[in-house]
């Protein structure tokens, strides 16, 4: 009898204890989190714990119209962040929204950006946590997700794979599969099939050669992992999710242990793939495509130059494998993509940027050192990623409060949350053409005449900025050089303007375009 009982009151004191818990995190922790913000004068949409501002933001529709009666028309904030944008009016460019309990400080004012950032060092401010735990699967330890010293040795590492050298090795690569993709294209036209959905077309090629570029694709298993990475993606993105809310995963418990299994099977593979590269390299100094993708850069140690301890281990090169693919390819693909539906709409640039090609590549080879120096194409890239920035918000973590100015202090731990759409479609930066699509802007300012550096990011900012994006520069000039020297294409009646954001920025209902041969 006795026993029972002590039973029963262990059972009542960890319940108790649980309940206490639970209601900790939930709500004495926000609240007091809530009440230090308000101290220090950001305000923002009320939030209720647990969910924090949650609610709002899936139920809030897009009210605002667009200016414009255009087809395709560039105003989108609004309809791709209709909670920001209605927040926005009511509180400013810089307020406190909160995704669970989780606070975050959403900045579309560059000079507030600037502000709090100057003087910050890339490895003084993290990444959010609750970001990290949620695509632990996709990212695990990678170059965008660690912070402090380890951030430094890895991007101390990583830096010189993308060098202008290394990049040029991969040239050839990215053309061959670029040539595959048309040579397709043209097939479907000649079988009277002129209508093609460029935006999977193109995903699925970037995709590919993100994954010969990073880790090497020919061997079955990285076509088996080729096909895992793409399916952890889509049980990601597609499923409900509850970021930042206490005990969230649980409520998409089913995708989570799904996404843990894949993740787990795609270490394995991508550890079998490191072993048997290093050990090639190691064996008979790997065979060209070893030697070029950045894995076979980063096992050769070129960038090691005698520095000791600088190497990165078996399982920080799966995450940096899996951070390029995941990091890269998305990003880099619907980049292209938004510019051929914006070149569509624009027949002139077409013709342009053609223009360009025959004079400065004539019947020469399509390389990185040739297309470098399509300077047009160039203002385009810009333009077309300000517009439709494909990396839509730049997210930090605040490490240790930090001063704004007399009166006021962001605490320890608040989440930043940088509106780079907003920003990007700000008419007090831009000017009254804002939401045209004029790639001379960048003719003569790397900053297209923006009114405050801080307010043109589509690669990040700081010591943080994109290591790829020089990668992303050559690989969409090549895209495009090699479509616009064999097709001209105009838009189907059957697209729908829809772009939206599945973490980065894409058209909701794919890009049909019709393609003719030249
Ligand atoms: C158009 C294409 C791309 C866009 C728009 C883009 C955008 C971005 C942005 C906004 C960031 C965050 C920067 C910050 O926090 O300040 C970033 C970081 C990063 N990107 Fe890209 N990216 C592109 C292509 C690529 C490619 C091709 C790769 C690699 C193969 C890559 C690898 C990375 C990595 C590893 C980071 C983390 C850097 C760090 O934290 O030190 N990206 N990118």
């Amino acid at each position: 009898m006795e026993s029972l009982e002590a039973l029963a009151f262990a059972f009542a004191a960890f319940f108790s204890f649980l309940l206490w818990r639970v209601l900790y995190s939930c709500w004495v922790l926000p609240i007091r989190a809530y009440r230090k913000l308000a101290i220090n004068g950001f305000s923002g949409p009320p939030p209720s714990f647990p969910l924090g501002n949650i609610v709002e933001m899936k139920n809030t529709k897009n009210t605002t119209k667009s200016s414009s009666t255009d087809r395709v028309f560039n105003d989108i904030h609004a309809s791709v962040f209709p909670y920001f944008a209605q927040w926005q009016k009511a509180y400013g460019k810089v307020f406190m929204y909160w995704l669970g309990t989780e606070p975050f400080l959403y900045i579309a004012d560059p000079k507030f950006l600037k502000k709090i950032s100057s003087g910050v060092m890339g490895k003084s401010w993290g990444k959010p946590n609750v970001f990290k735990n949620d695509r632990k699967p996709m990212f695990g330890d990678g170059l965008n997700m660690v912070e402090g010293d380890v951030w430094v040795r890895h991007r101390h590492i990583i830096t010189p794979a993308f060098s202008p050298s290394n990049l040029k090795a991969m040239s050839s690569m990215m053309v061959d599969t670029t040539r595959s993709m048309l040579d397709r294209w043209t097939d479907m036209i000649n079988n009277g099939n002129p209508e093609i959905e460029i935006e999977q077309e193109i995903m699925t090629t970037a995709g590919e050669i993100i994954a010969k570029t990073s880790f090497g694709m020919e061997l079955e298993n990285g076509k088996t992992l080729f096909k895992k990475l793409r399916a952890m993606q889509e049980i990601l993105f597609k499923s409900k999710r509850y970021v930042g809310v206490p005990f969230g995963k649980y409520m998409c418990l089913g995708q989570n242990l799904e996404a843990e299994r894949l993740g787990k099977e795609i270490d394995a593979l991508l550890m079998s793939i490191i072993v048997d590269q290093k050990r090639s390299m190691a064996e008979n100094g790997g065979d060209d495509q070893e030697k070029n993708n950045l894995l076979g850069v980063l096992l050769a140690g070129k960038h090691v130059e005698g520095q000791k301890g600088s190497e990165l281990s078996i399982s920080e090169l799966v995450d940096e494998c899996k951070t390029f693919f995941f990091a890269g390819h998305e990003t880099t693909a619907l980049a292209i993509t938004w510019s051929l539906l914006v070149l569509a709409v624009h027949p002139m640039w077409q013709h342009q940027l053609r223009e360009e090609i025959k004079q400065v590549i004539g019947d020469g080879d399509i390389d990185a050192t040739t297309v470098a120096r399509l300077k047009k194409m160039g203002w385009v890239m810009n333009e077309v990623l300000r517009l439709y920035p494909t990396a839509p918000n730049v997210q930090r973590q605040i490490r240790g409060d930090t001063r704004v100015d007399q009166d006021s202090v962001i605490p320890d731990g608040t989440n930043i949350w940088i509106d780079v759409v907003a920003m990007h479609h700000d008419r007090e930066l831009w000017g009254e053409d804002v939401n045209e699509f004029n790639p001379e802007r960048f003719k003569d300012d790397l900053y297209g005449g923006c009114q405050n550096k801080m307010g043109y990011l589509p690669f990040g900012f700081g010591g943080r900025m994109c290591v790829g994006r020089n990668l992303s520069a050559m690989e969409f000039k090549i895209f495009l050089s090699l479509i616009l020297t064999r097709f001209s294409f105009s838009l189907s009646p059957n697209y729908t303007h829809l772009p939206s954001i599945m973490l980065s920025l894409r058209p909701m209902q794919g890009i049909p375009l019709i393609m003719k041969p030249l």
